[in-house]
């Protein structure tokens, strides 16, 4: 069998960093020749996963671009703005993976959630599909947990409270809310360590660090967020919701293969963003209206049986104060789901707690397991 030629572009970022090390792990360059691409510095030395493409090649080179048969790119969504478009029009008939939400709606792509969706991947894949986008790290994370009651056509609705991560803003947002913590506990570190010294005391010099941080400690959240919270997430669509929330319709309807275009009516979900000081998982308080009354135990089952990386996490305060914190979860494939009981609203009403890691799940993993998918087919 020939060589496949896969383009990594991106790789050297976060999520691109995160992609790399999945690969290693799993082997997945054992199985393919990497042509790895820069945007700063074509013609540098490749990093030690090239076999004989060992420079870095320029990533708006089209006919380098050219020769991949697959390109995968985390370097984000101005990059696919610049290139996607330009390479297809030059006749280009690879795969082409994307981190990037920019062509995530567009009907010739497809959103790549494998465990949760390999038939709407493998149907598009038997029609010549070629685009395959990962999906919001927020509705990836929520549907490998809790993707088996959709499947199993019992939800009516879904509403997400999100407790987003600062990795999900990137690198340097990761690096604010360090900086901002920092500056907090500086300000306040002789009240602290003095046991006699009063909270409030210590409360309201926080307030005051928190209003006077200067404008190089806000740049890249605009606001503090340390020991604060930021109900907004993504660009404002001008009709009070932000495009994080309408992403957790649109996208968990069209992964799932349901709404418009599919021919089936689409699931109502919604709900609010919220960015806060954790690092790099995303957790999401879920209510469900569900089509029938299902005893606790069906839901767990069902919660369980879904993939290989969800656990269910017993809605007791220890179980879920060791489980169920992006602590327990960061670095790791795990998906718990826990919290999970009936509201007080009625039997229909089901409401889960859900913890995952958007740099795996939510953005790399996806990528390196259609690469997978697409080599299984070579
Ligand atoms: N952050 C997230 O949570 C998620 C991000 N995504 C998508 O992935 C895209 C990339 O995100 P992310 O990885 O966070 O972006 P990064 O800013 O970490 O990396 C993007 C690119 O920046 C360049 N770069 C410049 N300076 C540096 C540096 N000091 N270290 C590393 N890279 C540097 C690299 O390109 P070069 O090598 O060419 O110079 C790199 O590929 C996003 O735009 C988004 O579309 C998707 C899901 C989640
Ligand atoms: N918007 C997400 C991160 C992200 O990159 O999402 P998307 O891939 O949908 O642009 C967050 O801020 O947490």
């Amino acid at each position: 069998m020939a060589t496949t030629l896969v383009g990594l572009v991106g790789w050297r970022g976060m999520v691109g960093s995160v992609l790399m090390q999945r690969m290693r792990e799993e082997g997945d360059f054992d199985l393919i020749e990497p042509v790895f691409f820069s945007t700063s510095n074509a013609g540098g030395k490749a990093p030690a996963e090239a076999k004989s493409e060992t420079v870095l090649r320029d990533a708006h080179d089209l006919e380098q671009l050219r020769r991949c048969d697959i390109i995968i790119t985390a370097q984000g969504g101005d990059y696919t703005t610049a290139v996607f478009d330009k390479l297809r029009a030059s006749g280009w008939k690879g795969h082409w993976i994307d981190a990037a939400s920019t062509l995530r709606m567009r009907d010739d792509c497809v959103i790549i959630l494998d465990p949760v969706n390999r038939p709407v991947i493998d149907a598009a894949l038997d029609k010549g599909g070629t685009n395959w986008i990962g999906g919001n790290c927020t509705v990836s994370c929520m549907l490998m947990g809790v993707g088996a009651l959709f499947k199993a056509g019992l939800v009516e609705w879904m509403t997400s409270m999100t407790y987003q991560a600062a990795s999900g803003g990137g690198a340097q947002h990761m690096r604010e809310l360090l900086t901002q913590f920092g500056t907090l506990n500086a300000a306040v570190k002789p009240l602290l360590d003095d046991p006699a010294s009063a909270i409030l005391a210590i409360d309201r010099d926080v307030l005051t660090t928190q209003k006077e941080l200067d404008a190089a400690q806000t740049q890249h959240f605009g606001v503090p967020l340390a020991g604060s919270l930021i109900p907004w997430i993504d660009k404002d669509l001008g009709n009070g919701v932000s495009r994080e929330e309408w992403k957790g319709g649109a996208e968990t309807n069209k992964i799932l293969g349901q709404g418009a275009g599919f021919g089936s009516p689409a699931v109502p979900v919604d709900g609010f963003c919220v960015r806060i000081g954790a690092m790099r998982c995303h957790s999401q308080a879920l209510t469900f209206k569900l089509k029938k009354d299902v005893p606790l135990d069906e839901v767990e089952d069902m919660i369980a049986a879904d993939n290989a990386w969800v656990r269910v996490v017993p809605n007791e305060r220890e179980a879920t104060m060791q489980q169920l914190t992006p602590v327990a979860v960061t670095g790791t494939l795990q998906i718990p789901v826990g919290r999970l009981r009936k509201m007080g609203m009625g039997p229909e009403y089901l409401g889960a707690f859900t913890v995952g890691d958007q740099l795996l799940w939510g953005a790399a993993e996806p990528l390196r397991r259609m690469l997978r998918i697409l080599l299984e087919r070579r």
